[in-house]
């Protein structure tokens, strides 16, 4: 099933929001569609809304190159429209990646020409490379994550949202290392959190697992310790939206918690991502900015009431696990282990240096 594709002028999304009752599909031809999906979760995981903002930024230029304006007044208006949807979530670094890495390649070429039809073929290129390259990045990870696992059979992974091919433009981070494991023959079972509020690991987890034939155990969020100290779990493996130099990584909220537990229980926690959820800026995982989203989502699941009228809530879509709790960090490029200031400087490096 394609989350993602993109079809001549349209960007065609897999509504997220529907599933797993309904298959349904968003036709973008206008990228405030794409930031409207990117907003509500239509599309959603670090890496996957990387790849819908790349393919958003050329819907951007096409509009700019509509308007009946000198050139440099198109390229104003596309470099604000890539500012607004490089804002819709500030969290996942690897929106603010995407859409930088295609502004910056637009200023070169803008340097030596003047043809905004010139300019939407790179951005298209560069869309599609975005988009190919996470495919071969999402391989490459289950590798190396599978190693970690050498010689053990009958594994019980633990998962937390949805870390998969949902989230990403190929097979998934944490899923792409469960799907190696299952094709070594090496997965006994995998048990999802559900996820509150928007429950993307019952939903989309869950589904992705079910449909692929892989056991899957559902469990509710508050359950992940009764699993532990019934030793049903061997390891835990999740995704991840941004993560420090010095290893602090921002997950959908309740990931923390779950590193807290891990380590109460001696069971490793692994955090499978690729170079493009690294912020190579930022040290402290203080400093991340957290995304608070609409109270609407704790007191009702599709528009069932579950809480009183007006309640007080809290709702960050994330937190910061310290790197103190983080087993290794799952990359294409290998697995790193603490120092993690020292092995994700030479994952800067090899990464800078390609
Ligand atoms: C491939 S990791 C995706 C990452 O993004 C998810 O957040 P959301 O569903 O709000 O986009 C979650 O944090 C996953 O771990």
């Amino acid at each position: 099933m394609n989350n993602i594709e993109w079809q001549e002028s349209t960007l065609i999304l897999l509504d997220q929001t529907k599933l797993p009752t309904e298959i349904s599909y968003i036709n973008c031809t206008d990228w405030r569609q794409v930031a409207e999906a990117i907003k509500m979760l239509r599309v959603r995981g670090a890496p996957a809304i990387g790849v819908a903002a790349g393919y958003g930024l050329i819907l951007a230029a096409m509009e700019a190159a509509r308007l009946d304006a000198p050139f440099n007044e198109q390229l104003v208006t596309f470099y604000d429209f890539s500012e607004n949807l490089k804002e819709t979530r500030p969290t996942a670094i690897n929106l603010a990646w995407a859409v930088e890495r295609i502004v910056n390649l637009v200023k070169a070429e803008a340097k030596t020409s003047s043809d905004m039809e010139h300019i939407i073929k790179i951005i298209t290129a560069e869309a599609e490379l975005i988009h190919k390259e996470d495919v071969g990045l999402n391989r490459r990870m289950a590798e190396a994550g599978a190693s970690l696992f050498e010689g053990q059979r009958n594994l019980r992974i633990l998962t937390h949202c949805n870390a998969g091919a949902l989230a990403t433009g190929g097979v998934g981070t944490a899923l792409g290392v469960i799907r190696k494991l299952h094709e070594k023959s090496q997965l006994e079972r995998v048990y999802a959190d559900e996820t509150r509020p928007l429950l993307q690991g019952a939903r989309l987890t869950a589904f992705e697992l079910y449909e692929d034939g892989i056991p899957v155990t559902l469990e509710t969020d508050n359950m992940a310790a009764y699993a532990m100290q019934q030793g049903l779990i061997d390891a835990v493996i999740v995704g991840a939206d941004r993560i420090t130099t010095k290893g602090d990584v921002a997950n959908k909220i309740g990931t923390y918690g779950l590193a807290v537990l891990a380590k109460f229980h001696n069971i490793p926690f692994y955090v499978a991502a690729s170079y493009s959820t690294f912020d190579f800026t930022l040290k402290n995982g203080s400093y991340i900015p957290i995304e608070m989203r609409d109270d609407y989502e704790v007191t009702s699941f599709h528009g069932v009431q579950t809480a009183p009228e007006g309640i007080d809530v809290l709702n960050p879509a994330f937190d910061v696990t310290p790197h103190e709790l983080v087993t290794a960090i799952i990359t294409e490029e290998g697995v790193l282990t603490p120092d993690f200031e020292e092995s994700i400087g030479k994952l800067r490096h090899i990464v800078h240096n390609k």
